[in-house]
């Protein structure tokens, strides 16, 4: 009932214990609260919070117009509706180092189990797209150290991405990592691999746990979990699949009611009213009501 009973500090230490494991954790994104909680109904082992599915959301590109607070609470939001691991998606960092820092802080307090911070400029734009820029190694470390040295809770993983691979190849790619690593990167996100012999490489090259992203219509082909396993990966994100599921859907529905003038041929494939409540944990909130309702001081 209500909000998820793990801690953040519970979930920031489970996904360190999963990582210090064998396998492939694996974090859909999440696309709002609710659908957090499917996720973990589905066995899996993280939500991942997406910033391109937070500004798509707010009917926005993915190009940092979003501010800090914004993707802070949604995080807060998502995150304490899982007892899974939350690694949220924290683009440049909001600014420079010193800002960087304390957005670390402010997505701690949110809940979160781990966060990304990347090498673009800014304005940075979808990682899959083409026209990427990225910083220089001097300022990339420098965001990294300042989201390490930001943290309060050291079991808060700080991943570092680099965007680098779309515009210096892949030599450059490793060299980063590796650099990035040595500021205190607890993890690595190598964006837009093209294939899974660069994720590899990657892999091979660091001795931190390594992402694959698994978005729809990007550079990268999806890849089996036992793929990427296979490569090295040892987190898989699918970041906007949900959401792109869910307007698919929405926009088919709409196009049905636009020619049959009713959503009757769309109830079928509709989440149940009853399933929907079991997600809400519903009859949790009528056992309360009714505790709370009968609820007595003895000798009063
Ligand atoms: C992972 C990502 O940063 C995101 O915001 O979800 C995006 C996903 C996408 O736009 O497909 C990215 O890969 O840049
Ligand atoms: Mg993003």
């Amino acid at each position: 009932m209500l909000y998820a009973p793990t801690t953040a500090a519970a979930k920031r230490a489970a996904l360190r214990t999963a990582l210090a494991g064998p396998g492939l954790l694996r974090f859909p994104g999440a696309f709002n609260p609710l659908s957090a909680r499917l996720i973990q109904d589905k066995g899996f082992e993280g939500v991942y919070i997406s910033g391109a599915v937070l500004s798509a959301d707010l009917g926005l590109p993915d190009i940092g117009l979003t501010t800090a607070t914004e993707v802070a609470g949604r995080s807060h939001q998502i995150a304490r509706m899982t007892d899974l691991p939350a690694l949220v998606d924290a683009d440049t960092g909001f600014g420079e180092p010193m800002n960087v820092a304390r957005t670390v802080q402010e997505l701690e307090d949110a809940g979160v189990a781990g966060l990304h911070i990347e090498d673009q400029v800014n304005p940075k734009r979808c990682g899959h797209l083409d026209g990427k820029q990225v910083v220089g190694t001097d300022t990339a470390v420098k965001r990294i150290r300042a989201a390490a040295d930001g943290r309060r809770d050291p079991n808060l993983l700080i991943m570092a991405r680099t965007d680098i691979r779309a515009v210096e190849g892949l030599d450059a790619t490793l060299e980063r990592a590796r650099a990035l690593v040595d500021a205190g990167a607890d993890a690595i996100f190598p964006e837009a691999m093209t294939g899974l012999a660069e994720l590899e490489a990657v892999a091979t090259a660091v001795d931190v746990p390594v992402l694959a992203n698994m978005t729809e219509f990007g550079k990268s082909e999806l890849f089996t979990e036992d793929q990427l396993a296979s490569a090295g990966a040892r987190i898989v994100i699918y970041p906007v699949s949900l959401l792109r599921v869910a307007m698919g859907a929405a926009e088919r529905a709409l196009d049905t009611l636009v020619a049959e003038g009713s959503l009757r041929s769309e109830v079928a494939g509709m989440q149940h009213r009853a399933r929907l409540y079991e997600l809400l944990d519903y009859p949790a909130y009528n056992t309360f009501d009714a505790g709370v309702f009968t609820f007595t001081v003895p000798g009063r």
